[in-house]
């Protein structure tokens, strides 16, 4: 899916008013009925809502949320806040349909010492009068991707006090306050934002959801689809997409019948050193999970048992040294190549590393400490050229070492599509909304996976998939895309099983399922 700035969301809108054709308080509706299903699927009639509005069309949501919810029996109070004169005319509309629904009182907000006598107020009382109310949730739809400029007054005061609350906060279409748009972004002047829970978005993400110094306000995220005319996307020019299913699905490659592990490839990887043996055996047992018909690894001499006996579906290639690899075999007949997890950085190690990197021809995946012995290249030896058709996969600390330090994540977005286009390689950086960059300028978020995922090994699993998506032909766009989206689902999927703390790489590994996926 395109990731669209506010503008162009807003000329989808109205695209989508003219076209299809729909009113705009419908339209409205239509958000205000794909939020209202959502909490009701996720919430019983045990809780109760306090849904605080401003005075624009996200307030106007709010109101249609507040009328819906209603008449599916939850317990609603309205809080309208009179930051401003103007109102919005669907918001206005909402307001009025809203007299007609008597059993949701509406509090008027025009002081902050108001909000000391909302309903809900004391947390502890409904412990001890279970009369009083029940669970009580918050929506925010007090501003959405209108906001010109940093909150002050009531609305930071009432930011404050939602933030306080110590309730449940689902924020609608966009955390109050948050600029949209990660160009309008500045840490150091948005101070007053709102800290959901959970965000529903309309129709797709904003793009300050997608980096972590702004995305951080979001909570969870849920896209929901409110039926925006999609004759609108193909005039549309747009160099970010974001990585759903239906971007994937058609990139698969079936197995046919008469097909052979011939057909799959054989992938090299060569990783672990003496203490890191781990990275090798999971990068190996992801990359055969992931579809590679053959796989080789290549290890110092002391690992050769280990890996022998901890994947038996490899072949095991030793390496002319004891505790580090040496690099001695070449690159030779393998399809494609995974290197650097856990090889650490030995003079010896980087000796062998320039000249097999100098050597390939293959395309290549280059992880961990081959992209620390790559900085240190690239550095040392101006001339030095990351191999064709490579994929880097660094987290933010070896992306750093690679080009240089950023002030905040969206210089560092910046910096990651130069280098991109500088080095033509494809580079994945890994983080929530891990982000491909392509040679081309063109920049791929992740939709998939989840903070369980946080943890040592989950990147060499993620270069063992991506190396088997190479060995079976995928470029190394797709390579990296299905690898990158597939490794979160995995992670998803992992996280559904256990408690996030409990996940383990090894539990990624297990969930490893790429195909096209019916859910
Ligand atoms: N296609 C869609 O995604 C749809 C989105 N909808 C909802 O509409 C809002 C955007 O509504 P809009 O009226 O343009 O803006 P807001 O409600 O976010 O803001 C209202 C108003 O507030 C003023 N304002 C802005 N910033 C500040 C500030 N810092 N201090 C004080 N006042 C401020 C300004 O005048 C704004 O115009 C979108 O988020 C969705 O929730 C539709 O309902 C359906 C289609
Ligand atoms: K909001």
């Amino acid at each position: 899916m395109k990731l669209l700035n506010i503008q162009q969301i807003r000329e989808w809108d109205a695209f989508t008013v003219r076209h299809e054709p729909v009113s705009s308080p419908d339209l409205m509706e239509r958000a205000g009925r794909a939020c209202t299903d959502y909490l009701i699927r996720h919430f019983s009639r045990e809780y109760a809502f306090l849904v605080f509005c401003g005075l624009g069309n996200n307030g106007g949501d709010g109101l249609v949320i507040a009328r819906l919810l209603a008449g599916y029996g939850y317990r609603v109070d309205v809080v309208v806040l009179k930051h401003a004169n103007r109102r919005s005319d669907d918001f206005s509309l909402n307001l009025k349909r809203l007299e007609n629904v008597p059993e949701v009182p509406v509090h008027e907000v025009v002081s902050g010492d108001q909000l000391a006598a909302l309903p809900g107020r004391d947390k502890n009382a409904e412990m001890q009068e279970p009369d009083s109310g029940s669970r009580m949730v918050i929506i925010d739809a007090l501003l959405g991707s209108g906001i010109s400029k940093p909150l002050e007054g009531l609305l930071a005061e009432t930011v404050n006090y939602i933030n306080n609350s110590g309730r449940q906060v689902i924020s609608i279409d966009v955390p109050t306050g948050l600029p949209a748009d990660i160009e309008q972004w500045n840490a150091a002047i948005y101070k007053n934002l709102v800290t959901a829970h959970t965000t529903l978005t309309f129709q797709v993400p904003k793009t300050s959801f997608l980096f972590p110094d702004a995305g951080r306000f979001c909570g969870t995220l849920s896209v929901l689809d409110i039926g925006l005319h999609t004759d609108f996307l193909p005039g549309l020019s747009s160099d970010m997409e974001y990585i759903d299913k239906a971007f994937i699905d058609p990139l698969i490659k079936p197995r046919h019948k008469f097909d052979h592990k011939g057909n799959f490839g054989h992938a090299l990887l060569v990783a672990g050193s003496r203490g890191k043996n781990g990275a090798a055996i999971l990068a190996a047992r992801a990359c055969l999970r992931s579809g590679a018909g053959l796989l080789s690894v290549g290890v110092p001499q002391h690992s050769y048992p280990i890996l022998q006996t901890a994947v038996p579906e490899a072949m095991v290639l030793p390496d002319n040294s004891d505790d580090y690899p040496v690099f001695s075999f070449g690159p030779g007949k393998y399809t494609a190549v995974g290197v650097g997890a856990g090889i650490g950085t030995e003079a010896k190690t980087l000796e062998g590393y320039k000249r097999f990197l100098q050597a390939l021809r293959k395309p290549v995946v280059i992880d961990a400490d081959g992209l620390n012995l790559l900085a240190g290249l690239l550095k040392t030896e101006p001339g030095f050229r990351i191999p064709e058709n490579s994929v880097l996969t660094p987290h933010v600390k070896e992306f750093s070492r690679l080009a240089g330090e950023a002030g905040n994540s969206y210089e560092r977005f910046h910096h990651l599509r130069e280098f991109a286009a500088t080095h033509q390689a494809h580079v994945l950086l890994k983080g929530a909304h891990s982000c491909l960059a392509a040679p081309d300028g063109t920049c791929y978020f992740n939709s998939t996976g989840n903070p369980a995922m946080a943890k040592g090994g989950s990147g060499d699993v993620l270069t063992g998939m991506i190396t088997a998506l190479l060995a079976q032909g995928y470029n190394p766009r797709d390579a990296a895309l299905l690898g990158m989206y597939f490794h979160g689902k995995a992670g998803d999927s992992a996280a559904r099983k256990r408690p996030a703390s409990a996940v383990i790489a090894s539990d990624i590994i297990e969930e490893i399922s790429i195909e096209v996926s019916t859910a």
